[in-house]
C-alpha cells in the first residue's frame, strides 16, 4: 500500500508515524490533531523553561533555503539507511496535499540551523530534517520555541507550562510578532486556528492591533522595517512622515526609545508572547538605552523604570520621561547613523576622531544587532 494511502487510511494505530521512533523518556507522544494531520501530544505536565526534545537531523543540506534544489534532497536521500528512507518519505504526505516534489518535503519538514560550531553574525543558516520536531504544529501564540543553536542537534523548550493532553506547538514564521493574522496565514499557506487567528473575536482584533504595534515600534526603533529595509511611501508602518523620518535618521530621543522598547515588551506580553527566550533578546537593548542617559533627572527616572517589578510597571514610569531631552541624544543618533552609512556602503570608512563616539559605538553595534 503506497505510503498515501496508508496516511488517509483513518486508523491511527496503524499509522506509519508509528514507526517514527520517540525516545522513550519524551514527554509527548505523536496522535492525530484535528484539522492539522497529526501532532505532538504532551503525555505529563511539561513546566516553563523545560527541555522537550533533543535531536539530531536524518541529514543535512548544506545550503540557504533558497538555494536548495530537487538534486540536493535526492542526493542526500540516497545516501540514507533503507528505514530512513522510508521515514522521509511519510513525510512527503503531511501537507494539506502530497509534495510533488522531495525539495518542498524537505522545505516543510526542516529547520535552519548554524553552518558551525563556532558561529558568526554573517554566516547564513544551513538546514536540516528533523523527524520528531517537525510533527509539531504551528500556532501563532506557542508553547515551546527552537532556538537556533550552535552545531546540528536542535532542542524544543517549554515557553510556558504546558498540561498532560496540551498539544505541544511552535511558531513556523520567525518575525510572527510583527504580522497580522492576515500575513500570517499568507505566508504559513494553510489557516491556523489558535486563539489569535480567530477572526472576528475580540482577542484576534486586538491581536492584530498589537502586532501592527510592535512592528512599527521595531521601525522606530531600528529605522527599517522587517526586511532590513526603508519602507516606501505607498503604505508606511509609520505614517506620520516626521515620525518616520526621524526613525530613518536614528534621530528618536532615548527617552522615546526606552518607551518604545518597554512598551513592545507589555504588548507581547499581553499577546502571550514574552517568554524567556524573547526577554533574553530583548532586554540587553532595553537595559542599555537605560544606561545611556546623562541627563542627571533622566537617568534617574531611567534606573527606577528598569528596577520596577513588572512590564507594565516599567512602562509607566518610563512615561515619565515622554518629551524629555537628554544630553546623550546627539551622540547616540549620530553613531546609529555611523553604522547605518557603514553598513550600507560597506566599505571602511575613516574613524571618527570623536573618542566618546567611538566609545559608544561598540555598545550602540550591540544595540542594533540585539534589537
Ligand atoms: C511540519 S508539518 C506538521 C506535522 C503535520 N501535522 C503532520 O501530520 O505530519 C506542517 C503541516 O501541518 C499542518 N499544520 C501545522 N500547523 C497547523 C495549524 N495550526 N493549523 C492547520 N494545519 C496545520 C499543515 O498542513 C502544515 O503544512
Amino acid at each position: 500500500m503506497s505510503p498515501l494511502a496508508l496516511l488517509s487510511q483513518g486508523s491511527a494505530q496503524n499509522h506509519p508515524y508509528r514507526s517514527i521512533p520517540v525516545p522513550s523518556d519524551a514527554p509527548f507522544e505523536l496522535k492525530p490533531s484535528p484539522e492539522k494531520g497529526w501532532g505532538a501530544f504532551a503525555i505529563r505536565r511539561i513546566e516553563r523553561g523545560a527541555m522537550i526534545l533533543r535531536e539530531k537531523p536524518l541529514f543535512v543540506i548544506r545550503k540557504p533555503h533558497e538555494e536548495i534544489m530537487e538534486e540536493d534532497v535526492w542526493t542526500a536521500f540516497q545516501q540514507l539507511a533503507p528505514s530512513e528512507k522510508q521515514q522521509f518519505l511519510y513525510l512527503r504526505y503531511n501537507g494539506s496535499r502530497p509534495f510533488t516534489h522531495m525539495s518542498e518535503a524537505f522545505a516543510e519538514n526542516s529547520f535552519a540551523i548554524l553552518n558551525s560550531t563556532r558561529p558568526q553574525a554573517t554566516d547564513r543558516p544551513i538546514h536540516g530534517l528533523f523527524l520528531l520536531h517537525s510533527r509539531f504544529n504551528h500556532s501563532c501564540i506557542p508553547n515551546s520555541k527552537v532556538p537556533t543553536t550552535d552545531g546540528e542537534v536542535i532542542s524544543s523548550f517549554a515557553t510556558r507550562g504546558i498540561a498532560a493532553g496540551e498539544e505541544i506547538t511552535i511558531c513556523y514564521g520567525d518575525d510572527f510578532e510583527c504580522r497580522t493574522t492576515h500575513d500570517r496565514h499568507r505566508e504559513l499557506r494553510f489557516v491556523c486556528d489558535c486563539k489569535a487567528c480567530l477572526t472576528g473575536t475580540p482577542f484576534q482584533q486586538l491581536s492584530d492591533m498589537r502586532r501592527t504595534l510592535i512592528r512599527g515600534l521595531e521601525y522606530l526603533k531600528r529605522g527599517v522595517d522587517l526586511n532590513g529595509q526603508r519602507q516606501g511611501s505607498a503604505s508606511p508602518i509609520v505614517v506620520d512622515s516626521k515620525l518616520k523620518k526621524a526613525a530613518e535618521d536614528f534621530s528618536i530621543p532615548l527617552s522615546a526609545r526606552l518607551i518604545y522598547g518597554l512598551l513592545t515588551m507589555f504588548l507581547l506580553e499581553e499577546e502571550g508572547l514574552l517568554d524567556d527566550f524573547m526577554i533574553k533578546r530583548l532586554n540587553p537593548s532595553i537595559l542599555q538605552v537605560a544606561a545611556w542617559f546623562e541627563t542627571e533627572s533622566n537617568a534617574r527616572i531611567a534606573s527606577l523604570a528598569i528596577t520596577q517589578e513588572t512590564w507594565l510597571e516599567r512602562l509607566c514610569m518610563a512615561f515619565r520621561l515622554y518629551g524629555r531631552e537628554d544630553v546623550a541624544d546627539h551622540a547616540i543618533a549620530a553613531g546609529l547613523r555611523m553604522i547605518w552609512e557603514r553598513s550600507e556602503s560597506k566599505s571602511s570608512r575613516p574613524k571618527s576622531k570623536d573618542s566618546r563616539l567611538e566609545l559608544k559605538n561598540s555598545k550602540l553595534e550591540l544595540m542594533v544587532r540585539v534589537e
